[in-house]
């Protein structure tokens, strides 16, 4: 008996490994069909050896301190403005003028899709904003966007403010901070409240411990074996789903009621008859990725914003000149940011020179012609919106911090930190306004400096995240006045 167990047993281990190297064989041989058809003007790059192609060098730029862009910029300037190359298994295409990015992002064709990395798809859930089919996404996104009304916007802005009163208080009796640490902190739990009135400080911690570890594994291999980053990420998913599972049911049984989005996505809007309410796993997917996309983007172009600030003093000064008319005790309101025009420039300048999310995916729906070169059905078009955003062709004087350059209107397609078209950022006006607030309470509370410059970047980090935290040493304005 045992003897046929251990024969079968053999026998299909034999069966499944003839499979997969038949199996590699056939995808080996597709890999280099595809390579050697004849192509009219590819763009140049290389693609690597087959199946690993230039991953291993992708991984090795993210846990590297010059942060993952590298990959694209040695290769942006090794062969120019369209280059290709393959990253886990899929050939990608970086492209840096306004024309394709007008083409790919303007929602006029069809040809283009947008495609996210295998890891960030089951990290996020397949109902995702980011990762959804087009017919799934126009429907979420529907429902979505009407949440960004102006009374809930303005809301979330006075809950963000009142946190940030709350750390700089803090910061008055240290008379030092992480800048980084603590937006972090402000920006999740004002995310939190803002979509499941999450507001237990436990709670909070919990989540924000989760949540983290899925950001840290979206660019890991997607390999989901124990003791790897991806699974780590998977686990925190698996908990951070339970918990907003248990607040679903909560809501459903009347045991709970709260003014925020999940309440308005689990209620039937008997008026919206062009769109089906969402589904559980729809509103689930979602509530992650808002607060993922909102919170470290948020925290790190805050954090860059900073530092700009402290590097460009005679900004700082016409800042702090601009904002001296302006005076908001306890409550500053989306009318009182509206006239910080110099402000928003600054929040602006800062997400130009800090590209937070540095490129945006599309695959190719069809081979098309792109800037002259050839592109196959199937391949990942990347939108490269740092390249962009520092060609001396588009912005003069690109390095230079210029909050005074917007003063004219910018050019099509030119300034892409929140995307265009039909998969801009939803979190957009949320996002300059989080800026905003955090700006001028730093501006009209304290006299400040940062205190380690270094501009080296946190390892396997989704967004530039700045190594140092951005330490500040804080002087508060009234005790200065006081010391005269
Ligand atoms: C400074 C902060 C932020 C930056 C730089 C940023 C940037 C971006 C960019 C560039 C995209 C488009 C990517 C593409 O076209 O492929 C995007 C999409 C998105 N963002 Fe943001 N974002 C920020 C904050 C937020 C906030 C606060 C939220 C919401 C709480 C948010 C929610 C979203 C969502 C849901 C999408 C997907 C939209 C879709 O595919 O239809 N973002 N973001």
């Amino acid at each position: 008996m045992d003897l046929s167990f251990s024969y079968c047993f053999f026998l299909f281990l034999h069966l499944l490994s003839v499979l997969l190297i038949v199996f590699m064989a056939i995808e080996f041989l597709k890999i280099l069909v595809s390579r050697s058809t004849e192509m009219v003007n590819p763009p140049p790059g290389s693609l690597g050896p087959p199946f690993i192609g230039e991953t291993p060098a992708f991984i090795s730029a993210n846990s590297n301190s010059k942060g993952l862009y590298e990959f694209v910029k040695t290769r942006h300037l090794k062969y120019g403005s369209c280059f290709k190359t393959s990253i886990f298994g899929s050939t990608h295409v970086f492209i840096s003028s306004t024309e394709a990015a007008k083409l790919m992002l303007s929602g006029e064709s069809l040809d283009f899709s947008k495609r996210y990395i295998r890891s960030i798809a089951e990290l996020l859930g397949d109902q995702s904003l980011l990762c959804a089919s087009k017919e799934t996404h126009k429907l979420v996104r529907h429902r979505i966007s009407n949440l960004f009304t102006s009374d809930s916007f303005s809301s979330s802005i006075n809950f963000f403010d009142e946190l940030t009163l709350k750390t700089m208080a803090q910061w008055e009796q240290r008379k030092s901070a992480l800048v980084l640490d603590d937006a972090m902190k402000i920006t999740f739990n004002a995310i939190c409240k803002m979509l499941i009135s999450l507001s237990e400080e436990n709670e909070l911690q919990i989540l924000q411990k989760d949540v983290l570890q899925v950001n840290e594994a979206m660019l890991a291999i997607p390999l989901n074996l124990p003791g790897t980053r991806f699974y780590k990420g998977l686990k925190a998913r698996k908990r951070i789903m339970n918990t907003l599972k248990r607040i679903i049911e909560l809501r459903r049984k009347g045991l709970e009621f709260h003014d925020d989005f999940l309440q308005s996505l689990l209620r039937r809007d008997d008026d919206d008859n062009d769109y089906e309410p969402l589904a559980d796993k729809q509103i689930l997917d979602n509530i992650l990725t808002l607060i993922i996309a909102g919170q470290d983007t948020t925290a790190n172009a805050i954090a860059w914003m900073v530092k700009y600030l402290d590097e460009n003093q005679e900004v700082q000064d016409t800042l702090r000149l601009n904002l001296s008319s302006e005076n908001h005790g306890h409550s500053l309101g989306v009318e009182a940011l509206n006239r910080m025009s110099y402000a928003s420039k600054v929040v602006k300048e800062s997400l130009r020179m800090m590209t937070i999310v540095s490129w945006f995916p599309r695959v190719a729906m069809k081979e098309c012609q792109i800037d002259g070169f050839q592109i196959k059905k199937g391949w990942i078009l990347n939108v490269d919106a740092r390249a962009i955003h520092y060609d001396p062709k588009v912005y003069e004087d690109p390095t230079k911090f210029n909050p005074s350059r917007f003063e004219e209107d910018a050019k099509p397609y030119s300034f892409l930190a929140f995307g265009v078209g039909g998969r801009s950022c939803l979190g957009m006006n949320l996002a300059k306004a989080m800026m905003l607030v955090f700006l001028y309470r730093l501006m009209t509370k304290f006299r400040w400096r940062v205190t380690d410059k270094d501009s080296s970047l946190e390892k396997w980090g989704i967004f530039p995240r700045l190594r140092t935290g951005c330490p500040v040493h804080v002087t508060p304005i009234n005790t200065e006045c006081e010391s005269l």
